[in-house]
C-alpha cells in the first residue's frame, strides 16, 4: 500500500537542524512520504544563520505545482517563506484549494535571533495566509509579533491564541518552548480549536539541543494529518513526537551551539 503523500514548502538549514531537512526526517519517522518546496537557502550552523538567499517566487510555484501536478498529497506543511511575494503566491494556490491540511509555521525568527522573514511579510502572514490554514503555530514572539501583544503569563498565552483564531485561521497553536521552561518543570503550548483553548504539555527536557523543535513539531502535525488524524489528535502526536525527538537528542553534541534532536528516537521507542 503506498505511503500518505506531505508537502513541506520551507527554507533549507545547511547545518540538518531545521527547515526542510528536520522536516522531511519528520516525515520518514513518522513513515509519510515527503516531498518539498524550497523557499530559500540559509548558509547557517548551530551558532547561527550566515546568510539568505531566498528563490524567487515563480520557482517556489513551479517546484509546489510540479509536486501537486503528480503526487496525492494529503498535507502541507508552510516553514520558512522568506518573503512576502512567496507568503502571497502561497497564499493564492491556498485560496485555490490546492494545499489540503495546511500547517502554517509563521517562521521568523531563528533561535539564534537571525530574521527569517522580510518585515513587510508579517501582514502578508496575517491578511492573506491565515485565513486559509487549519491551523498556525507560531511560537511566543512570533504570536507577539503578529498580534502586537505582549504575552507574559499563561492566561496572555491563552489569549493569545484564541486572538489568532480572530485573524481568520480554523486553529491556532501559542507554542510555549522559548524563552524558559514552564515554573511546573513542563513545555506547555495552548492550542485554540475554533470553539476554545486547551494545553499541550509534555516534560521540560533540560537541553541546549532546541534547534528546530518548532519546524520538527508543525511537520508531525501534518504528517499525522496525512495519516488520517483529526487536528485534536494530530497534534497531541506532534506533542509527544518533538518531545521524544528533544529527549533523545538531549546528550548529543553536534556543533558548538543549539544543536539537533534526534528525529528517529520516536521509531526506536515505538
Ligand atoms: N526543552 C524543551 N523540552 C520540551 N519541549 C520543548 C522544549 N523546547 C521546545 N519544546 C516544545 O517544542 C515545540 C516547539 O516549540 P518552540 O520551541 O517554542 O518552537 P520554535 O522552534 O518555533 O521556537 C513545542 O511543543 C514546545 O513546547
Ligand atoms: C531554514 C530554517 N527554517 C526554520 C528555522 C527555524 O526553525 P524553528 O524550528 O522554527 O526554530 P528554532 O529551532 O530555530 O528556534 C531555521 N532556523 N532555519
Amino acid at each position: 500500500m503506498n505511503p500518505p503523500v506531505a508537502l513541506t514548502i520551507a527554507g533549507s538549514d545547511s547545518g540538518g537542524g531545521a527547515g526542510i531537512q528536520a522536516d522531511l526526517k519528520t516525515f520518514a519517522a513518522l513513515r509519510v512520504f515527503g516531498t518539498s518546496a524550497i523557499t530559500a537557502l540559509t548558509a547557517q550552523n548551530t551558532l547561527g544563520v550566515r546568510g539568505v538567499h531566498a528563490a524567487p517566487t515563480e520557482f517556489v510555484v513551479a517546484q509546489i505545482a510540479a509536486v501537486l501536478d503528480d503526487l496525492p498529497v494529503a498535507a502541507v506543511k508552510t516553514g520558512m517563506l522568506a518573503t512576502a511575494a512567496t507568503v502571497t503566491a502561497v497564499a493564492d494556490l491556498a485560496a485555490q484549494g490546492r494545499l489540503p491540511h495546511l500547517v502554517v509555521d509563521p517562521v521568523m525568527v531563528s533561535s539564534s535571533g537571525d530574521r527569517l522573514l522580510e518585515p513587510e511579510a508579517e501582514a502578508a502572514y496575517r491578511d492573506r495566509l491565515f485565513p486559509h490554514a487549519s491551523v498556525v503555530t507560531p511560537n511566543l514572539r512570533e504570536a507577539e509579533a503578529l498580534l502586537g501583544a505582549t504575552i507574559r503569563s499563561r492566561a496572555d498565552q491563552h489569549e493569545a491564541a484564541r486572538a489568532l483564531g480572530d485573524l481568520g485561521a480554523a486553529a491556532a497553536v501559542v507554542k510555549g518552548g522559548h524563552p524558559a521552561g514552564d515554573p511546573d518543570g513542563e513545555a506547555v503550548d495552548v492550542v485554540w480549536d475554533g470553539k476554545e483553548t486547551h494545553e499541550l504539555r509534555a516534560r521540560w527536557v533540560d537541553t541546549p539541543n532546541n534547534h528546530g523543535t518548532g519546524c520538527s513539531f508543525a511537520s508531525a502535525t501534518a504528517a499525522f494529518l496525512a495519516q488520517g488524524d483529526d487536528l485534536r489528535t494530530a497534534l497531541a502526536g506532534a506533542k509527544a513526537f518533538v518531545t521524544k525527538a528533544i529527549a533523545g537528542g538531549a546528550a548529543w553534541r553536534l556543533g558548538a551551539g543549539h544543536g539537533p534532536l534526534d528525529h528517529f528516537a520516536w521509531a526506536q521507542v515505538k
